[in-house]
């Protein structure tokens, strides 16, 4: 039997924008009126202080309910719908502990009614080095592992807008540079928006960095260093400029 097809054809090569996005909670107006751009394909990643919104930003574009007073608007080349074209990938890899890997992967097409793909599932567990586990129940993983099962269900989902809300947060340094290695490979044909504590993560994966700051906050965009992601943190370059993000970030802190 020929290996599965996992070529994924995006249908935004124009990419993606959200225009006046707002969110309010009562009197407190955290964003109104803003708006970003995403490439497509490519990464962005979200950065900015605690609680000035960006999670909830992410929450609004996977279309969940986050306050009476949240709006925006999402577009793309296509002009489908975006509920079925989303997935989302958190700090909690959410795994079902009574369900082994290889069917936590396929979990949810399972949910949705739809015939399951075994042989899929099991292609993107091999991509993520995890074929050998596809048995295994997630608890008798360590956490990467986990984190690369999630991946792989993220992927399973044949979205072309992926939203990641800090996935890799708990992840030891280098744990983290193998997975950001892998994602970023095998999330290449996608739309990423990864929300972010770590300027080093955002400068070694991001195509672009977008800065929350301000209260209401807008959004800035910033340039990382040249080079394509997944890049080496070990350069002069990258060096440079975690110092400067860092001292940007603690400015936008004070
Ligand atoms: N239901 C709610 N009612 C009132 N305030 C809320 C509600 N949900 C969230 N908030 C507030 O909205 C703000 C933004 O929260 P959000 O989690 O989006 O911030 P964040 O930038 O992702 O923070 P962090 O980086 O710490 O995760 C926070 O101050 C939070 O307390």
């Amino acid at each position: 039997m020929p290996p599965p097809d996992l070529r994924f054809e995006s249908h935004t090569s124009d990419g993606l924008w959200v225009h006046q996005a707002r969110l309010a909670f009562g009197d407190r107006v955290l964003f109104d009126d803003v708006s970003l751009s995403l490439p497509a394909p490519g990464w962005s990643c979200l950065l900015g202080r605690s609680g000035c919104g960006k999670s909830s930003l992410l929450r609004m574009m996977a279309g969940l309910s986050v306050s009476n007073d949240a709006h925006l608007t999402m577009v793309d080349a296509s002009h489908h719908p975006f509920e079925q074209r989303i997935a989302w990938m958190g700090q909690q890899d959410l795994l079902l502990p009574w369900r082994r890997v290889i069917d936590n992967v396929q979990l949810g097409a399972v949910m949705r009614g739809e015939r399951a793909d075994p042989d899929r599932a099991m292609a993107l567990l091999e991509k993520t080095g995890l074929g050998w586990a596809a048995r295994r129940y997630p608890q008798t993983l360590s956490g990467g592992e986990r984190a690369r099962v999630a991946l792989a269900r993220t992927l399973y989902e044949q979205a072309p807008l992926v939203l990641m809300d800090e996935p890799f947060a708990a992840l030891d340094a280098m744990t983290r540079l193998d997975i950001h290695a892998r994602a970023c490979e095998l999330l290449s044909d996608r739309i990423v928006l990864m929300v972010t504590h770590d300027p080093l993560e955002a400068l070694r994966l991001g195509d672009q960095l977008l800065i929350m700051r301000g209260s209401p906050a807008r959004i800035e965009r910033v340039l990382p260093p040249e080079g394509a992601p997944p890049r080496d943190p070990t350069t002069a370059s990258m060096s440079r400029h975690h110092g400067e993000l860092l001292t940007a970030l603690t400015e936008l802190s004070a």
